[in-house]
């Protein structure tokens, strides 16, 4: 040791450690270690008076720096192998793309866990991981379910995927376009069961927490002795740390997650499945903005490995690319068994009679409909993207409304609890029970939310067994999973639910789905909102005769006053590929994306001056750069669609080029300075940018 130290302990060694962001030190740093060390090594370094865990980054050190100047590392994290150089590049690429430190984006990315653990205790997890892939091995194979025999389009799709992975070359992205009900999940099944018997390990990424219990049951169901782990946020740090290291060690041959799994440490990987491509959850909304999807086509072909997206919806930016010939698509048209998709039924609001007041959402045909089924014992879905009892309470005589005094919305009204909630900033008060400005008794809530409609179906169909599924109803762990096993056991006619209930779930009973509000998203500033609005309609729908025999008599519900709207009009025919072509011709001629890049530069200060003036200042220094200016074309500062949130002025610029090169160029050489420009601006409290911005 002594020797060593002596001999040795100038080898320099770069190190990407979490610096913080007023310290102005960007790259990885450099150590001086006893022994060389591999890139991707977990270590343990001085910073400041702090000591952080490190990764040795690839790559050279500064040779110039004086060695007497350098620290040395502290300790290795021995036993654990380090991190692959794909896993590096993966990270380095994000990093450089969302505009983030190398070193903040690579350890947030890791188990917080393993920034505490003394070396004593990894030996400890290590040896339990092992233990527990020990058992897992032990369930046979035998113990899995069968399989059923492939449709003819799923046959062919995966012939055709066979081919791809054939040809030499690394496989273009595949983007399964597939219908809901298709069999999508067969697919991917299939090609994991490929993938997994050439040694290889499989990673599946879905958009939400609550989508991860059904399809890990799926996969355990079918790869009964596979040793298969989850990442997602709900998992505690004790369980997100074995998990990773599970994957880390290759003990994990199947990885299920949500879209922080793209960044688990996958040493063998040989397959990436994302499942809903379109769905907006993939895009993380604070810290490095990252898109998993693009992240995740972005590591496979890395790896050299191939990539499926998978949706009946394709987000326009994949369904663009599979149009160039960039990703191939395959397709399946048709639902599994011959079952048809519902027929959609646009129901015209202004045939109603005009009455005064709050218009009813449950008109009277539409009660009517969901009595037959009732009748026929069979269940429905009421889908309202709106939690709460009503979006807001007013006063009648002095027009007070429960506005949050801390930000620019309204307090939801909760009936269960009787609270008025703030859904932005999370303040809470009890319902008041006269007007907190005039004293009236007699304030009512306007509007309508999930839990108001589930107390007007309960009452206006007295004995239906209603259930309501949303955020509020399913906080409290293994909630979702109780209330989704009553409605797939028939214990439940009609559910009630936001945008959760629409998604992905196989459920067998329902043959009728009713949109009863879904206008708001046609008239939005934001240019996606009709895309999203298009998918998430697609999605109900989908939930409708999913069982074949019961196909041909399901229906779905949209009540709208705009049923001469284009989108409605694809809806009805169940038309992707026209609504796609419509919104990207639009999106041609308004030049935006996929057309065009965007990043999204965002303040936030205690007053719109301030954030105002910051943005200002920014976009004044941008213009001294005729460079990267070339062809990006920065906006002024508008404030946010919900400009104040708990007492934050927000405003944000958008910039936008035609060439995504040319935009981040202008980005690397803007934002190194907006650390110093901060300094200037007292008043500024955060800024950020979000480079493809999803909600703008
Ligand atoms: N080849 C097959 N033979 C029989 N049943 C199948 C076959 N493939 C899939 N299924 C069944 O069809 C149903 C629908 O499949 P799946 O849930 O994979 O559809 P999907 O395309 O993912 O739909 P969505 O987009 O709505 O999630 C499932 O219950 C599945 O078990
Ligand atoms: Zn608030």
């Amino acid at each position: 040791m002594s020797e060593a130290a002596t001999g040795l302990i100038d080898t320099r060694v770069r190190v990407a450690v979490d610096t913080p962001q007023h310290s102005g030190l960007t790259g990885p740093l450099d150590y001086l270690s006893e022994r060389a060390l591999a890139p991707g090594s977990l270590v343990r370094v001085p910073l400041g008076k702090r000591e952080l865990l490190g990764i040795v980054w690839p790559g050279e050190s500064e040779q110039d720096t004086d060695a007497a100047l350098l620290r040395p590392i502290l300790g290795i994290l021995d036993g654990l192998p380090p991190l692959s150089a794909n896993w590096c590049a993966l990270v380095e690429f994000a990093a450089q793309y969302y505009q983030r430190t190398v070193g903040e984006l690579a350890l947030s990315v890791l188990p917080p866990q393993l920034r505490e653990l003394e070396p004593s205790q990894l030996q400890l997890r290590l040896k339990r991981v092992a233990k527990w892939a020990a058992e897992q091995g032990q369930r046979s194979q035998e113990e899995s379910e069968s399989k059923p025999e492939l449709s003819e389009a799923q046959a062919a799709v995966l012939a055709e995927l066979d081919t791809l992975l054939q040809a030499p070359e690394t496989p273009p992205p595949v983007l399964l376009y597939g219908v809901t009900g298709s069999g999508k999940t067969e697919v991917y099944l299939r090609a994991a069961e490929h993938a997994l018997a050439a040694g290889k390990q499989v990673l599946v990424l879905v958009p939400e927490i609550n989508l991860t219990p059904q399809l890990e049951a799926r996969f355990a169901a079918r790869f009964a002795g596979v040793a298969t782990v989850s990442l997602h946020s709900g998992l505690t740090p004790a369980q997100r740390l074995r998990n990773w290291l599970a994957a880390h060690l290759g003990e994990a041959r199947l990885v299920l997650g949500t879209r922080l799994a793209v960044f688990a440490s996958l040493p063998q990987l040989g397959l990436v499945v994302v499942d809903e491509e379109h769905d907006p959850s993939y895009k993380q909304q604070d810290g490095a903005r990252y898109s998993a999807r693009d992240l995740a086509v972005y590591r496979a072909r890395l790896e050299k490995v191939p990539v499926i997206l998978g949706s009946a919806t394709p987000s326009l930016e994949s369904w663009q690319r599979a149009e160039e010939g960039k990703y191939k698509r395959l397709a399946l048209p048709q639902r599994i068994g011959g079952g048809a998709l519902p027929r959609v039924r646009l129901f015209d609001m202004k045939t109603l009679p005009v009455k005064k007041g709050v218009m009813t959402a449950l008109t009277t045909p539409l009660l009517e409909a969901l009595r037959r089924r009732l009748e026929r014992g069979e269940q429905s879905l009421v889908f309202l993207n709106r939690r709460g009892y009503a979006p807001v309470l007013h006063c009648g005589e002095c027009n007070w409304k429960s506005d949050c005094p801390h930000c620019s919305a309204w307090r939801v009204f909760h009936k269960g609890d009787r609270t008025l909630r703030c859904h932005h900033c999370g303040f809470t008060e009890r319902v008041p029970s006269a007007c907190p400005s005039c004293g009236n008794m007699d304030i009512a809530p306007l509007g309508r939310g999930t839990e108001r409609l589930e107390e007007q179906l309960a009452e206006a169909l007295p004995g239906a067994r209603v259930a309501r599924i949303d955020a509020d109803s399913t906080k409290n762990k293994g909630e979702l999973e109780a209330q989704l096993a009553a409605v797939h056991a028939g214990e439940v006619d009609i559910l009630v639910g936001t945008q959760m209930i629409t998604k992905g779930h196989d459920f067998r009973r329902i043959t009728f789905v009713a949109a009863v509000n879904p206008d708001g998203a046609l008239f939005s500033s934001d240019f996606r909102a009709p895309e999203r609005l298009f998918a998430l309609l697609m999605q109900a729908a989908g939930r409708a005769g999913r069982d074949a025999e019961q196909a041909a008599r399901s229906e779905m519900w949209v009540q709208t006053w705009h049923p001469e709207h284009a989108l409605y009009k694809s809806l009805t025919t169940h038309d992707y590929e026209a609504f796609a072509a419509q919104q990207l011709a639009e999106r041609e001629s308004a030049g935006l994306p996929p057309y065009a890049h965007l990043a999204l530069v965002r303040a936030e200060a205690r007053s719109v001056e301030a954030a105002k003036a910051f943005l200002d200042a920014a976009a004044a220094w941008a213009k001294q750069l005729p460079d990267a200016r070339q062809g990006v074309l920065i906006y002024p500062p508008v404030p946010m669609a919900v400009a104040r949130v708990a007492n934050v002025e927000r405003m944000q610029m958008l910039v936008e080029s035609s060439s995504r090169g040319a935009l981040q160029r202008l980005l690397w050489q803007w934002l190194p300075e907006l650390g110093a420009l901060k300094r200037e601006h007292r008043g500024l409290m955060r800024w950020a940018v979000d480079v493809d911005p999803l909600a703008i």
